[in-house]
């Protein structure tokens, strides 16, 4: 006897009148949904658990069980930090959902991200060198905004402004059009939806078939996929327009005309628009984000200010000149300051998953063909053995000969690696160093630690969604 004929059975005896009365047949159809929904429920947890290839790996029992622990943890934004505690009670390998392992051993990003297949085309970035006057002019408009911000004798919050040169910079080197956000001081329509973006996959991690109806739901979880919706077709009119007018920025042409290497073929106007939102996606927050918490943790410590301004005031002279990328990627303390922050607030902290082709192994450990397999940066980078007291703030880290380069993987590692890390690098050398030494800058007192904790949402933000600071501008 089945679950559901049983369940029909003790309805009918315990409450016999149920069967005969339309409220009974009601009563009755409930009871059966929930117990085939219950039936299918403990027939998977049974499987996650006794009978799933992964079954003998560790790791909480809900993750082993379902996707629920990863998804609870996710809505909360502290899924990368309850990661990088699970592998300090569970060991190397933790079982992190039910088709999921991550690795906290840096050995073990090389061992899965450069492993075969994925090839990602790149090339664009030969242009980066054309393309640097005009990141400088959009780092001149920030600073104009900044000083003038700076007389009214308020702290300013710098945060929104960062995340308005991160997405002007990569909109223009994409599409050739400048936004103009933090010249006008006001955000472009595009950047709430770009934000709206990061909810829509938890969602759809837990319920796939939302890609498609995500939109017809109702209250705040439809609400992003709508964002999202109107960005995506905001993003198939830029693909429609560049085809008609032939528009050749070096990305869209990449995009426009190349075959992808893992498809074979040219890329719909649908998929171009996808291409289109993950790059501005992925190049915006991700470097506003590593500014804001570069400026966070370098002025928390004087001495730390003091030896930077003190290399860049040797390095550039002119206070007024815009620092270039050639001289600042020559600088040992400024580039070990990026690195500090790329390691300590590394803003990619989700686990970047990779799916077995064939059954392999990993750190030793036996991955059956179909698992998923990752690495999280939080993991990684504070991980005690390659970064002692890996919450310290250190730049120092860098300067020594021996330091763990392998183990700093914030753009991850192999062909599908970031094809923007030349861009953010660039970027961030020349933001940092102009505005170190243009300015003097001090934390507003009501900052707090809790403030720019990391917020996981696969991308990390400062919790607090801001960074308050006083600005004056340098006199030396
Ligand atoms: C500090 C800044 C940045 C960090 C930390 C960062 C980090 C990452 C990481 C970890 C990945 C995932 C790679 C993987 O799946 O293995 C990624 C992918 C990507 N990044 Fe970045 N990124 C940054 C800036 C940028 C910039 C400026 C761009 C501009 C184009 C960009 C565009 C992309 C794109 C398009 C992908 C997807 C690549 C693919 O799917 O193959 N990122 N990034």
């Amino acid at each position: 006897m089945n679950f559901n004929t049983l369940v029909t059975r003790l309805l009918a005896w315990a409450f016999p009148c149920t069967m005969y009365n339309p409220w009974g047949r009601i009563l009755h159809a409930i009871f059966l949904t929930t117990g085939s929904v219950f039936s299918l429920g403990l027939i998977l947890v049974t499987y996650n658990l006794l009978f799933h290839p992964l079954r003998q790996y560790p790791g909480p029992l809900l993750a082993r069980v379902s996707g629920l622990w990863g998804f609870r943890l996710n809505l909360q934004g502290r899924r990368a930090h309850e990661i990088v505690k699970a592998h300090k009670k569970y060991g190397p390998v933790v079982r992190i959902a039910p088709n999921l392992l991550s690795f906290s051993d840096p050995k073990a990003v090389r061992e899965i991200y450069m492993n075969k297949t994925f090839v990602k085309a790149s090339g664009f970035y030969a242009a980066l060198t054309e393309f640097e006057p005009h990141i400088a002019g959009k780092i001149e408009a920030l600073f104009s905004q900044w000083k003038r911000l700076a007389r009214s004798n308020k702290a300013i919050d710098i945060y929104p402004w960062a995340h308005m040169l991160g997405f002007d910079v990569i909109y223009h080197l994409m599409f050739g059009v400048d936004p103009e956000s933090a010249k006008a001081g006001k955000e472009s329509e595009v950047m709430p939806w770009l934000r709206a973006w990061r909810p829509t996959f938890n969602y759809k991690e837990m319920i796939p078939s939302l890609e498609q109806y995500g939109p017809c739901v109702p209250g705040k979880v439809g609400h992003n996929f709508r964002l999202v919706q109107t960005w995506k077709n905001y993003a198939m009119e830029i693909v429609r327009e560049c085809r008609k007018t032939g528009t050749k920025t070096p990305f869209l042409s990449r995009v426009l005309d190349g075959v992808d290497d893992s498809l074979g073929r040219v890329l719909t106007d649908s998929e171009l628009a996808e291409e289109c939102m993950a790059g501005m996606f992925g190049g915006s927050g991700t470097t506003a984000n590593t500014f804001v918490y570069t400026v966070w943790g370098v002025l928390r410590n004087p001495s730390i200010v003091k030896r930077l301004r003190e290399e860049l005031k040797e390095a550039f002279p002119d206070r007024t000149v815009m620092p270039d990328s050639v001289t600042c990627a020559q600088l040992p303390f400024l580039n070990a300051v990026i690195s500090e922050t790329l390691r300590r607030y590394p803003t990619i902290t989700g686990i970047l998953p990779r799916e077995a082709v064939e059954d392999t192994t990993v750190s030793g450990a036996h991955i059956p063909k179909g698992t998923n397999v990752g690495t999280g940066n939080l993991t990684i980078h504070w991980n005690e053995t390659e970064f002692p007291d890996p919450l310290c703030y250190n730049p120092d880290r860098w300067l020594t000969s021996n330091a763990p380069r392998h183990a700093l993987v914030p753009f991850s590692v192999g062909p599908r690696k970031c094809i923007g890390m030349s861009l953010a690098e660039l970027e961030l050398r020349i933001w940092l160093a102009a505005f170190f030494r243009r300015f003097n800058a001090t934390l507003d007192e009501t900052m707090a630690e809790e403030d720019m904790e990391i917020y996981d949402s696969f991308s990390a933000s400062p919790l607090g969604g801001k960074l308050l600071l006083w600005l004056e501008e340098a006199e030396d």
